[in-house]
């Protein structure tokens, strides 16, 4: 368990949270401004908090009121940062052996392991100026996995890549979370990335945290919408390849029933996250005919909830699982909207996580 409770004042700005989390991917997002850096920093010790407490499961890396607070290289913690930060007089491997100077004796992956989880074997005689961006980022998370931490922090780790080299860096992404058993603490702006990679969301406004917990339900809470905003709101569904049909669809069997998504990669049997977002859903009264979306779903209405942006959030059932409609007060009142009624829900799209 990781838990952190956190209270500083900058002067303008106060940080004032707590949240607990586990093992895996845990995502920090919150607009520009919202403090996940301040709480990197205070976890990774570059910062000295003015009370709280900070632990690793049984180890304690800061508490104001014993008056501890472990200095950086004592908190077994790797750190990546948005741009590699490699030592540029130094080999691949030597950065990478760098790391595992001052790593404890402890269990933890080896020099072959970890070359092979990044597969950067290929570049180990080389300097980092002949590395491509993502490159870099494998080698920085080798270093940093070689230290053997209890944490990974990673702040924005994909930032400064463009996409092509983005989506060379994701699957390693994933399979370090699959493979290694350390815990990610994760800083991300894009939430294509948290929906691929975290299974946990810490919701980060205004040096406070809105809403943590499992990534769905924090992305379907309408206590979100604020931090997260309107367009990013919505359903996140576990799905499993059904078939793919004629028509280039693929059918996909999900505990709100089957999806219809465009062909997608990937064998029967595969699973894959939906995301269902809230302004892409329409409802109808009826079962409309005739309409050209592949996915109308019967619902019923759980709750509705004004947003700040002038609209409506409709918590909305589909058969096992929660999901967000977002109408106008317009809408709401010509089709006399309430909770309790049975509708249709028209997935105008859906999005579906690549692996
Ligand atoms: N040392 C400091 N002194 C004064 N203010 C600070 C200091 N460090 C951070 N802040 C303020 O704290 C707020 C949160 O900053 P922080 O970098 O943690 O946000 P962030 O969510 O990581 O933002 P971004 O996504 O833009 O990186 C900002 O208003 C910043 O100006």
């Amino acid at each position: 368990m990781i838990d952190v409770s956190l209270r500083h004042d900058f002067g303008g700005f106060k940080l004032d949270l707590d949240f607990r989390t586990g093992a895996g991917v845990t995502a920090l997002f919150g607009r520009s401004g919202a403090g996940k850096t301040s709480i990197i920093n205070a976890v990774a010790g570059l910062m000295h908090p003015q009370s709280g407490r900070i632990a690793i499961g049984d180890a304690v890396l800061f508490d104001s009121a014993k008056g501890i607070f472990l200095p950086p290289p004592r908190r077994r913690i790797g750190y990546v940062f948005q741009e590699g930060r490699l030592f540029p007089h130094m080999n691949v491997r030597r950065n990478l052996t760098y790391g595992a100077r001052f790593a404890p004796k402890a269990a933890g992956p080896d020099f072959d392991e970890v070359v092979a989880l990044l597969g950067i074997d290929h570049l180990l005689d080389r300097p980092p100026s002949a590395l491509s961006g993502g490159e870099k980022q494998r080698v920085a998370i080798g270093r940093a996995l070689l230290s053997r931490p209890h944490l990974l922090l990673m702040d924005e780790p994909l930032a400064a890549l463009d996409e092509a080299r983005k989506a060379e860096l994701l699957p390693y992404l994933e399979r370090l979370r699959r493979d290694s058993r350390v815990p990610i603490l994760y800083v991300s702006h894009s939430v294509p990335e948290i929906l691929r990679l975290a299974q946990d969301l810490v919701l980060v406004d205004q040096g406070r945290v809105v809403a943590a917990g499992p990534l769905a339900d924090v992305m379907s809470s309408p206590e979100s919408v604020k931090a997260l905003g309107p367009r990013a709101i919505g359903a996140v569904i576990s799905a499993r390849i059904a078939a793919h049909e004629p028509g280039e669809v693929t059918r996909m069997t999900t505990p709100a029933g089957d999806i219809l998504v465009p062909r997608l990669q990937g064998a029967p049997g595969e699973t894959r996250q939906i995301r269902i977002a809230a302004q892409d859903v329409m409802i109808a009264l009826e079962r409309p005919q005739g309409l050209s979306a592949l996915n109308i779903l019967p619902a019923v209405i759980r709750d509705l909830q004004p947003d700040d942006a002038g609209g409506v959030l409709i918590g909305l059932q589909l058969g096992e699982v929660r999901a967000l409609a977002r109408v106008t007060q317009r809408s709401r009142m010509a089709l006399g909207l309430q909770p309790g009624l049975g509708c249709h829900a028209v997935l105008k799209s859906v999005a579906v996580s690549l692996g």
